[in-house]
């Protein structure tokens, strides 16, 4: 994020238009093949697997990311989707180095950023900024939200000297939708969606480029998802901020991402622009996954059809060999176990100009469309008209504090409900 927090008001109003724009160039991918600012290369992280009380002996690893290779476009969203398991938030906590990879590279503006540490690594970290997924656990209990979403100018005072961080805090709670004068609650007395907030003002206060959102929304009720990822869908185009929105609803994913990545037990199996991954799979996992995305449109429900995988996800202790889809995959052949499909443009493909052409890591990828039509799978309210005025009355009514708490004594009352604040 380049624009200071004194900006934000003006920004934001520039940012309406710029969220159309946006949202108008989301169908050609608002990263189209540019200079990336994130560059991931071959990410491994293997966890030992040890026994023994005294003398620990390794005598495995659980492979929880294990050759994990794409770009980030500067004011791209990438979604990350999987099931539960496949090393999704292991790449969360790589990518903002909490932890150290096995193997591979993190490049930001080209320079690799796992090999840095000290200051160089300080002032990386900076720039690229985490939203976890539960907003309940997430927020220190006993930290107020002003102290809450304040911390990192501890670590980084040259970001908000001392003397203007009550003034920045609040100009924070005020551009993610929460009122100012809510500086000295606390986080009970905020409902998940707010907390959510909480937690976003948080990852905004150090004006990163990249945030690495891990499961944002799925602790929230359906309507509050609506409004938060609407939040950050505005938030990207006042700041120009670069997403890895990771989530295992393909119908959050779709309508956030510019490109989507499909992840299977360590690995990416499928990436492409939303409509080439949703519209025109051709790994049959990605087409399995999309197979089972409810479709509310009874008619496009016809349309749809179901694949059912057999057998659960193999362990991460101990893959198939070769594709590690096989094992649950009616395509596998015997090349399936030899040989380890690489994501790349499948051969069949190459020569032909189709959204079939894009990377998928299949010997056997065969273009299938299991999703109905645009715009039925899509749950997701659009931003503003009567669809983002009904989610907000649903949310002002699903957040108002259940009884007030010591703040609430100390500050009177909440604005009236007609506030024009999410609160
Ligand atoms: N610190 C750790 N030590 C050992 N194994 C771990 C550790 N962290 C994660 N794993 C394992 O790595 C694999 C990937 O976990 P990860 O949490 O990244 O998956 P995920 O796709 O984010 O799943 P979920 O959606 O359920 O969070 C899992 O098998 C998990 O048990």
């Amino acid at each position: 994020m380049h624009a200071d927090h004194s900006g934000r008001k003006e920004a934001r109003e520039e940012g309406e238009t710029a969220r159309t724009l946006l949202s108008k160039s989301r169908q050609e991918s608002a990263y189209a093949g540019g200079e990336p600012i994130l560059e991931v290369r071959d990410l491994v992280k293997h966890y030992p697997l040890t026994q023994g009380i005294l003398i620990k002996k390794q005598v495995g690893a659980v492979k929880a990311v294990d050759g994990v290779t794409f770009d980030l476009g500067a004011g791209e969203t990438l979604g990350v989707v999987g099931e539960s398991g496949c090393g999704k938030s292991t790449v969360a906590r790589l990518l903002v180095q909490l932890e150290k990879p096995t193997a591979g590279a993190i490049r930001y503006k080209g320079e690799d950023i796992t090999k840095l540490s000290g200051r160089a690594l300080k002032a990386v970290r900076r720039n690229i900024q985490m939203v976890f997924q539960d907003p309940y656990t997430s927020l220190n209990p006993r930290m107020t939200v002003g102290d809450i979403i304040g911390e990192p100018y501890e670590i980084h005072p040259e970001v908000a000297p001392k003397g203007s961080r009550r003034r920045k805090v609040q100009e924070l709670l005020d551009v993610v939708g929460l009122n100012p004068e809510y500086i000295n609650r606390y986080p009970h007395q905020f409902s998940g969606g707010q907390r959510q907030r909480i937690g976003i003002a948080r990852g905004l206060a150090l004006n990163p480029e990249i945030i690495v959102a891990d499961e944002p929304v799925s602790a929230l009720d359906v309507s509050v998802q609506a409004q938060v990822v609407n939040l950050l869908d505005r938030l990207q185009a006042e700041f120009n901020l670069s997403y890895v929105f990771i989530a295992h609803d393909l119908s959050i994913v779709r309508h956030i991402s510019d490109r989507v990545g499909v992840m299977y037990l360590g690995r990416f199996i499928e990436i492409g622009t939303d409509a080439e991954i949703y519209d025109h799979p051709t790994h049959p996992y990605t087409q399995a996954l999309l197979s089972a995305v409810p479709v509310p449109d009874p008619a496009a429900r016809e349309f749809r059809e179901r694949i059912i995988l057999h057998g659960d996800v193999p362990s991460p202790a101990n893959p198939p060999s070769g594709c590690r889809f096989r094992t649950r995959c009616w395509k596998a052949q015997e090349r399936c176990e030899l040989e380890v499909p690489l994501l790349a443009v499948p051969a069949a493909f190459l020569e032909v100009d189709t959204p079939a052409r894009h990377p998928s890591a299949c010997h056997f990828a065969e273009e299938k469309r299991v999703v109905p039509p645009e715009g039925t799978l899509d749950s997701v309210p659009g931003e503003g008209g009567q669809e983002e005025a009904a989610a907000r009355a649903a949310d002002a009514a699903e957040e108002a504090p259940e009884r007030p708490g010591p703040a609430d004594r100390d500050e009177g009352p909440p604005p009236p409900s007609g506030s024009s604040r999410a609160v």
